[in-house]
């Protein structure tokens, strides 16, 4: 018998208990020989977009502002990380300045690193043209000049809460600009692809695609 296609599961223990029926005795050896289902491509595993995004949910756990906590997450046309971050106060600042939101004061929207220029500094170097940013929070009209301009081909956010004021409204303008919309309503996740990175990848074939973001 190959041994290669093959899984041995010890014959003590839940899941030997309940495989039993579909299995056979190792003549020379007390496991229990069993071939039709975990040799099988399991079909409920973390795909591709979820996992990306979920890394980007995880990054944003860490943190420390205590009204939004953002993540992001870069991956390059091999499908590898090469750059996560979330919003946090400037190295060397953690602890020393206000997270206070009234602009009309002292406030952290004066010092907060944004999650989308902490993944892009968090790269190791590594290049972000053509990569794709999975982000929490649909990123603010700073964020996007550094997402063009590092030549990011694409950006999928999960939330849009501040989709009414003028700085998101100018950070759509600009991602739209330079490239594709794909939008998927139900679940509102919303990918914008910079059309010249992507090859001929035009608003036909990203409405095809929509089904790539599943739900998170
Ligand atoms: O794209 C973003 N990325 C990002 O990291 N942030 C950070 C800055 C702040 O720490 C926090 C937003 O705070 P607030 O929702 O209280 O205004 O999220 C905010 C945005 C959107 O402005």
């Amino acid at each position: 018998m190959d041994n290669s296609s093959v899984a041995f599961v010890p014959t003590h223990g839940p899941i030997s208990q309940s495989i039993k029926n579909e299995s056979r005795l190792c003549d020379s050896c007390p496991l229990v020989f069993y071939t039709s289902v975990l040799t099988r491509r399991r079909d409920d595993y973390l795909k591709d977009s979820k996992y990306f995004m979920a890394v980007a949910l995880l990054a944003a756990k860490r943190s420390e502002d205590p009204n939004t906590q953002v993540g992001a997450c870069i991956v390059n046309q091999e499908n590898k990380i090469v750059g996560i971050g979330h919003n946090q106060m400037p190295n060397g600042c953690d602890g020393k300045l206000t997270w206070a939101r009234d602009r009309t004061k002292d406030n952290k929207h004066l010092y907060v690193c944004h999650a989308e220029l902490n993944a892009i500094m968090n790269t190791n170097g590594a290049d972000v043209k053509g990569c794709s940013m999975y982000v929490t929070l649909f990123p603010c009209n700073e964020c996007a000049k550094l997402i063009i301009q590092g030549g990011i081909k694409e950006v999928i956010y999960l939330s849009d809460m501040y989709e009414d004021r003028d700085e998101f409204k100018a950070s759509k303008s600009m991602l739209e600009l330079v490239g594709a919309c794909i939008v998927n309503q139900e679940n509102k996740i919303v990918g914008i692809g910079h059309n010249q990175m992507l090859n001929g990848y035009d608003d036909e074939e990203a409405e095809d695609n929509k089904h790539l973001y599943g739900e998170i």
